[in-house]
């Protein structure tokens, strides 16, 4: 999952765009960069790390221009390397810079299609250098540059691109232009605010990096819509696909996004409440003389959760671990050694939590079990008399392959295991998961009722419809194995 902003100010962008980063670190902790247009150049700033490492006074001083946008990477396709960190940047037509928060799956189709139709060289790995080209080629085969054309070169992208994309870019001569795919599956949203000198806009992949901007939520960007916000501050919008649908992605709801983000007119916070809610009425039914002493979280993302099971089942919520706020989200890791060893050093036990008690340790999801089977030894060591585990989504079963990387089920501990052996390995006494239909129900809310998600990685149906094959080739190229060979040889 990466970050994405994009900003139409009356002044110089480049500090709000760095601004709105850093409130999506937690989307894309690899690479980071900023294109900034300034009349007829585009100024573009990227390299790996974290935000505050990309960018120094230097940098950010050459960042000029009113118009810009914004990327934090976590990679999904391509490689980890500095020359796939985003925005990505062509020449022709015009001069644009894209960035895309997302992943295509039918990427060596249309790779193929760009070079041999197209007559365009893709440079990288990245599905979003080829998406890049897709809209750059759609893009010049249109008579003039207006919104208008850019609405129908939009039309074109959308045929022909496949999986989950938002995207923020910028057109010299234009402004900027943002999309989200024809299924809503990655999530963007817009906002204004308004100055002395004008209305300025803003769109970006959660509604927090407005808020702290000082930017308005107006509303989401629909799927398959895109707007184009010209240098001068005009607004315009289009649906650009046919039958278009919602299908947001409801990871984003379990662990990606962040708590005070509004995410499709539902708050992040709440959505995560009602999961524990909804979790913690199973557990009432499954064991109405339960012995739970008290109620642990695994932190950060299970916090909202674990506070609502140990309401519902009345017994004490208890910080029983202490996260070091210095290491960063080990899921979003590139390699199993790393995450593993970053659990580690990010948690630790507060003994006097755990003696003696029988301990309910809650946390979000168990995709790898990385953290899972670590804190269950952590808690037993830390003297827990007997020790659970809930999971406030359902098991990971199957790949994602929009925008969150697990592309190989191999790696998923739930993959191909029963409830039962899945307990037995990550070593906890009980392991209870929320049901599907209501983690989707909590999710949806009171406003929401039946609405539907892309909950792919829990129930194997992938919205876009997937190649024969795909899941098998993006298997031998991404696999922590395959990750891990590549990196040996650069
Ligand atoms: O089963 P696993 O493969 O270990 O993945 C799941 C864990 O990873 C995430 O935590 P992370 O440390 O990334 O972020 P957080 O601090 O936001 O919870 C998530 O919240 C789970 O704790
Ligand atoms: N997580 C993402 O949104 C990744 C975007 C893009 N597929 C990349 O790998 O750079
Ligand atoms: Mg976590």
């Amino acid at each position: 999952m990466c970050g994405i902003v994009g900003i139409v100010g009356t002044t110089e962008v480049a500090a709000a765009l760095y601004d709105g980063l850093t409130v999506l670190q937690h989307r894309g902790q690899d690479a980071a960069g900023i294109a900034t247009a300034n009349g007829t150049q585009l100024r573009v700033h990227k390299g790996n790390g974290l935000v505050r490492d990309v960018f120094d006074a230097k940098a950010m001083a050459l960042l000029e221009g009113r118009v810009g946008i914004a990327h934090c990477r976590y990679p999904t396709a391509g490689s980890e390397g500095s020359d796939e960190a985003q925005p990505f940047y062509v020449n022709s037509p015009y001069g644009i810079a894209l960035a895309h928060n997302g992943n295509l799956v039918n990427t060596d189709a249309l790779r193929r299609e760009v070079f041999e139709q197209d007559r365009r060289n893709v440079n990288t790995e990245s599905d979003s250098e080829v998406l890049l080209n897709v809209f750059a080629h759609e893009l010049d085969t249109q008579k003039a540059l207006t919104p208008d054309s850019v609405f129908r070169a939009i039309e074109g992208v959308n045929r022909r691109a496949k999986g989950g994309y938002a995207v923020v870019a910028t057109v010299l001569g234009l402004g900027l232009v943002a999309f989200r795919d024809p299924h809503g599956i990655r999530p963007l949203v817009l906002g204004r605010r308004n100055t002395d000198a004008g209305i300025e806009y803003a769109i970006a992949s959660e509604s927090v990096a407005l808020d702290i901007l000082g930017f308005e939520r107006m509303r989401d960007v629909a799927p398959g819509e895109a707007i184009v916000v010209t240098a001068r501050g005009e607004i315009h919008a289009r649906i650009c696909a046919q039958d278009p649908q919602n299908f947001p992605c409801i990871f984003e709801y379990v662990y990606f996004a962040r708590p005070d983000s509004m995410m499709d007119e539902i708050s992040v916070h709440k959505a995560r409440m009602r999961m524990g809610v909804a979790l913690g009425e199973k557990i009432l039914r499954q064991r109405p003389d339960h012995d739970i002493d008290v109620v642990i979280p695994i932190p950060d993302t299970s916090r909202d959760a674990a506070l609502e099971i140990a309401n519902l089942l009345g017994v004490k919520y208890r910080e029983g671990f202490i996260k070091n706020r210095y290491v960063g989200r080990t899921f979003i890791m590139p390699g199993q050694g790393e995450r593993a060893k970053s659990v580690k050093r990010k948690l630790n036990p507060i003994p006097l939590e755990f003696k003696n008690r029988v301990v309910l340790l809650v946390d979000d999801s168990i995709v790898r079990g990385t953290t899972s089977k670590q804190i269950v030894q952590m808690a037993r060591d830390a003297g827990a008399r007997k020790v659970y585990l809930a999971s406030a989504a359902p098991p990971v079963r199957y790949p994602n392959i929009y925008g969150i990387d697990m592309p190989s089920s191999e790696e998923l501990v739930a993959h191909g295991r029963t409830e039962k052996e899945i307990e037995e390995l990550l070593g906890c006494d009980w392991l209870i998961y929320q049901e599907l239909k209501d983690l989707e129900a909590a999710v949806a809310g009171p406003k929401f009722p039946g609405r539907k998600f892309d909950s792919s990685c829990f129930s194997g149906e992938y919205v876009t419809g997937i190649e024969p094959g795909y899941f098998e080739r993006i298997q031998q190229l991404r696999s922590d194995e395959a990750k891990k060979k590549r990196r040996l040889a650069s």
